[in-house]
């Protein structure tokens, strides 16, 4: 077993080129050369952000589950923080993360509502068939 590599800030901006291109997301790096001409955004974006820390670019963008995927396929290391290095910018995903639970939350409970409502509308349908009936 390979112990995990871990690069620092100053080896990660070493690699800004196109065909050798290093961002930092959440403090792992990733190399995505090879996406540069595939990324739906355009490749001007990724180049902006080569050897830097793009983790607030990334999620500023609300990128999807596939997108996430595609990076984690990327990943060359971790970061590696030495003194003097910028503090973790990490406080951008709770908040994306959180925005997209908080919907979908609302989507199952607007679904919940709807299936209640109908079955309690159904109950009440019965019961009114079932008194009338009886007269
Ligand atoms: C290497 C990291 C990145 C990956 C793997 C990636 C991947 C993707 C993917 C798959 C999409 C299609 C929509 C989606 O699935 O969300 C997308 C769209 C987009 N990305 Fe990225 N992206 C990366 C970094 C960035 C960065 C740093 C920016 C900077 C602003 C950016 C800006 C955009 C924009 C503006 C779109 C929307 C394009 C459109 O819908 O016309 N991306 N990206």
């Amino acid at each position: 077993m390979s112990a995990e590599k871990e690069l620092t800030y100053s080896d990660v901006s070493e690699h800004t080129g196109k065909k050798d291109l290093y961002i930092v997301v959440h403090d792992k790096v990733y190399n995505c050369s090879s996406f540069v001409d595939e990324h739906p955004g355009g490749e001007e974006v990724l180049l902006d952000v080569g050897g830097q820390d793009a983790t607030e670019a990334f999620e500023d963008v609300g990128h999807s589950d596939e997108a996430r995927e595609i990076l984690e396929g990327m990943l060359v290391a971790k970061l590696k923080r030495v003194d003097g290095d910028p503090a973790p910018k990490s406080s951008a995903q709770p908040t994306a993360a959180g925005t997209k639970d908080a919907a979908t939350g609302f989507g199952i409970a607007t679904y919940a509502l709807i299936l209640v409502g109908g079955a309690l509308a159904f109950a009440a349908y019965q019961y009114l068939q079932a008194q009338s009936e009886q007269k």
